[in-house]
């Protein structure tokens, strides 16, 4: 068993306790769950740097990142940076967030936000809306064509966004489909944890105009930015690089200063 098989073998019995104990309608009557939502593939098509900042305590491919921050600050920092969008990390087991971290996030900035999930159940998607999220994440890689169907109209139904990824060729041939709004590559393969930015590079050609093209992983200078633009990318996902300093949201500004440079 690959790490991502564990992960969505975990997230299916963790999804199958919750959907016991908090039935759907009463995540429909969170308050949250009437909020306007904020589209980040708007904000991606106008802005001039596209950076996505996360909030990534660790990962299985990295045991420590950064635990001793405070998700608000993290996101007030983030907003203040001019980030785009700031992505949350939700799963617990392997990288260490939380729902509670999602609506710390809502309630202390007011940038769109992505619920970074393993999301394998409509259960999810109902679930994002609720505690304050503006965009859901779908991993081709563990997921079927009429799944990535159904869970991104049931999204566009809810006014999420959807960021679709995938790793390679196969995986982004199964996705395009109209109710996607953006097409992340994953320059980290999540079955080897190996990075390289080519894998941007070279599915971008391939990736049709009308989507907002999103690179992801193992960003760390502007320089790969600028390099990743000439290839169309619109949006940039940038985790570790921010997290593992003591300020991410100073770090985020300096990074962003030096891009506009
Ligand atoms: O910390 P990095 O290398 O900048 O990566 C951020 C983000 O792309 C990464 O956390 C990520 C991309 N896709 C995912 C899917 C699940 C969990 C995490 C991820």
């Amino acid at each position: 068993m690959n790490i991502l098989d564990k992960i969505t073998a975990d997230k299916r019995k963790e999804v199958d306790l919750k959907k016991s104990l908090i039935p759907i309608n009463q995540l429909e009557q969170s308050f949250l769950f009437e909020r306007q939502t904020i589209s980040l593939t708007e904000r991606l098509k106008n802005s001039a740097s596209g950076i996505i900042a996360e909030h990534k305590r660790r990962s299985p491919s990295k045991a420590t990142i950064n635990q001793n921050l405070n998700v608000q600050d993290v996101a007030k920092g983030y907003e203040n940076s001019g980030v785009c969008g700031m992505s949350v990390l939700t799963d617990g087991k392997y990288f260490g967030g939380s729902l509670d971290d999602l609506i710390l996030a809502r309630a202390s900035s007011n940038l769109p936000l992505l619920r970074k999930e393993f999301i394998i159940d409509q259960y999810q998607i109902i679930e994002a809306k609720a505690y304050g999220a503006d965009v859901i994440l779908l991993i081709a890689a563990i997921l079927s064509k009429e799944e990535i169907k159904q869970f991104s109209t049931l999204a566009k139904q809810l006014n999420l966004d959807v960021l679709l990824e995938v790793h390679n060729e196969e995986e982004l041939h199964k996705s395009i489909m109209p109710s996607i709004d953006m097409l992340g590559v994953n320059n980290r393969n999540l079955k080897t944890f190996e990075v390289s930015l080519d894998t941007s590079k070279t599915l971008s050609e391939m990736i049709p105009n009308d989507f907002v093209k999103v690179s992801e992983s193992g960003i760390s200078t502007v320089e790969a930015i600028k390099d990743l633009k000439q290839f169309g990318y619109k949006g940039f996902l940038i985790g570790e690089n921010f997290m593992k300093t003591d300020n991410p949201g100073e770090s985020a500004t300096q990074f962003i200063q030096n891009l506009e440079k």
